[in-house]
């Protein structure tokens, strides 16, 4: 029997009411397959241990984590009580940088019985492949003066390994779908990041003739999103661009509630992190109509990643099933409860 040890930091807000759903249908499927076991160990890390220690996780969080095969989150953030860029800098985005997960996938399909708000969609498959540890999210730059004087600096770093990185994944990926992938670029109107992006992706190609390519800038493809997100397959796409792009992409699923996501550490040196797409939803913290699809589902990714694809599938049709059998949590139109779902999920597993 093998056992994964996974580090599970549940975080704010709605992260402590999805996570342990997720973990309920993680350990049911576990049972159910037979060859694998879960062995979870919480940290209470977050806005709340913030406010206590006046720091998002001890100093040696880092190397604490090491010590586990991946890491399951939920979501960070308290803004009414901390401020964003110190909450999320202190833990979420630490981790994604100080384990080095520079990949994070987030994949956006039509999944049987939800209704997208889309009318009449075709039937869309994308994963967008979003660079994870540098580009707009950079902490350079600084902040002068005050009054009419004051001025703020933000830079953004693009490095060729990093952009040749998530160019190589995104190719890769589209090897085992349907050999497209879109760069999302936005070279008219940042004029040397994104030419330099675009000449990374034009060389990265030329080592994959098999698969087509099309280039698109962040503006219109945030329409073609809404317009035919049936003509994508990979799309790879910076830190920023991919994050405004990937909860537009949980819209036209349905409900940002629902998509998934993975901060992989591709060479596997350092544990993977695995948390949905959304955020704390501090507007229905603690009510319990959170929707726990989108942490369910970032576990099959999970599952996934340490080789348990069949296991990964028995989720989404599970989830699949409950929708189609009109399970859903108030984002999707529905009434039931997060654990109404979660139990529903339970059943269809
Ligand atoms: N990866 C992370 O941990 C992220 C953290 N955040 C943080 O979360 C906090 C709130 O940020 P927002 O911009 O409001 O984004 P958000 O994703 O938390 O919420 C946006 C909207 O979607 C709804 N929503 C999100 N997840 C849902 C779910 N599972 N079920 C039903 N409805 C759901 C919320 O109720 C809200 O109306 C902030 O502190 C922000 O910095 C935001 C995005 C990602
Ligand atoms: C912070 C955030 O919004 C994200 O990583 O998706
Ligand atoms: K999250
Ligand atoms: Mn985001």
């Amino acid at each position: 029997m093998q056992t994964y040890k996974i580090a599970v930091i549940a975080g704010d807000g709605i992260g402590k009411e999805v996570v342990p759903a997720a973990i309920e249908v993680l350990d049911e499927v576990a049972r159910l397959d037979g060859s694998f076991q879960f062995e979870w160990t919480y940290f209470p890390w977050g806005c709340d241990y913030y406010l206590e220690h006046g720091e998002m996780m001890p100093e040696d969080g880092l190397e604490t984590l090491k010590q586990f095969d991946q890491i399951f989150l939920g979501a960070v953030g308290m803004p009414e009580l901390v401020p964003d860029h110190i909450s999320l800098w202190g833990l979420l985005i630490k981790i994604r940088r100080g384990l080095k997960q520079s990949i994070n996938v987030r994949p956006a399909k039509l999944l049987a019985g939800l209704e997208s708000p889309l009318k009449n969609p075709e039937n869309f498959d994308i994963t967008v492949v979003r660079e994870n540890s540098e580009g707009e999210y950079s902490d350079s730059g600084g902040r002068m003066h005050s009054g009419a004087d004051e001025i703020a600096i933000q830079n953004a770093v693009f490095t060729r390994k990093g952009t040749e990185r998530a160019m190589h994944y995104a190719f890769e990926l589209a090897k085992n779908s349907r050999q497209h992938v879109t760069s999302a670029t936005k070279s008219n109107g940042l004029t040397y990041s994104m030419p330099f992006w675009d000449e990374v992706f034009n060389e990265v190609k030329e080592n994959y003739p098999d698969i087509d390519t099309a280039v698109n800038h962040i503006d219109a493809l945030a329409a073609f999103f809404v317009m035919k997100p049936q003509a994508f397959d990979v799309i790879v796409a910076s830190n920023l661009f991919g994050d405004i792009l990937t909860d537009l992409g949980g819209a036209i699923m349905g409900s940002i509630g629902i998509a998934p996501a993975a901060n992989l550490n591709i060479e596997r040196e350092y544990p993977s992190m695995f948390e949905p797409v959304h955020g704390s939803a501090p507007d229905i913290a603690g009510k319990g109509i959170a929707n726990p699809i989108g942490q369910v589902w970032t576990g099959k990714m999970m599952l996934d990643f340490l080789g348990h694809q069949e296991a990964g599938a028995r989720i989404l049709n599970a989830i699949e099933q409950s929708l189609v059998a009109g399970v859903k949590t108030g984002d999707l139109g529905g009434a039931s409860s997060l654990t109404e779902v979660k139990n529903s999920i339970l059943q269809s597993l």
